[in-house]
């Protein structure tokens, strides 16, 4: 497990097996994508796939669309036996990032639960943390030895990146378009990457039944 400076940030590796990885890759890849012309979100242009709740990015809204399929299973079991979470999330947004794809800085949606999962497969990557409103405000780089105005945390292919406190609620999020990316003596090489991102929806009021 890696932690960096941010509080309530952790990654844990190997959180599962290659052969549970290529299950969960060859169940996806059977269903439809979204996203790229496809509702509720036609203007992303990677692809995705909604369960539990379908998620608008744009209206920052989520409409029920039915429990969490049974591929996820044994996932959600593992984030309550481990202590991740107290009870199983009841949305994933499945999201594929293929060459130059990334995702904007961000902070996730209130409407979504204190702690933010995401599972990493296919390849590795880079994630950034940048903390809101604190552009000037520089960290120190626990592995380069240099001042930055972020951070950033190794997802490593088949690890679960847990955001809670801190890390959820007061620094955005993001991961670049870059093919090959460098974290001191360590080289980062992307390939396609599916992540499964598990939470838990809070508000009454945002469901749309
Ligand atoms: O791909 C990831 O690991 C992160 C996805 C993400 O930040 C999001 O969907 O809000
Ligand atoms: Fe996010």
């Amino acid at each position: 497990m890696s932690t960096g400076s941010i509080d309530g940030l952790r990654v844990i590796e190997n959180f599962i097996t290659p052969e549970e990885e290529s299950e969960l890759i060859s169940e996806i890849d059977n269903r439809e994508w979204g996203g790229n012309g496809i509702p509720p979100n036609p203007e992303m242009k990677r692809r995705t796939q909604h369960y539990g709740y379908e998620f608008s990015y744009r209206h920052r809204n989520a409409r029920y669309i039915g429990l969490l399929p049974s591929m996820f299973s044994f996932l959600l079991s593992r984030l309550v036996s481990e202590g991740i979470v107290p009870s199983p999330p009841d949305m994933c947004t499945v999201n594929e990032y293929n060459l130059k794809q990334g995702i904007m800085p961000h902070r996730d949606a209130s409407l979504f639960g204190p702690t933010i999962l995401s599972l990493s497969l296919l390849s590795p990557c880079l994630m950034r943390f940048e903390k809101e409103g604190e552009d000037e405000i520089k960290v120190l780089l626990p592995i380069r030895n240099e001042l930055s105005f972020f951070e950033f945390l190794p997802l490593a292919q088949r690890s679960l990146l847990v955001m809670t406190n801190s890390s959820r609620f007061d620094y955005k999020h993001s991961i670049s378009k870059d093919e090959i990316e460098y974290l001191g003596d360590q080289k980062i090489v992307r390939g396609r990457r599916v992540s499964l991102t598990f939470r838990s929806l809070i508000k009454e009021e945002s469901k749309m039944e």
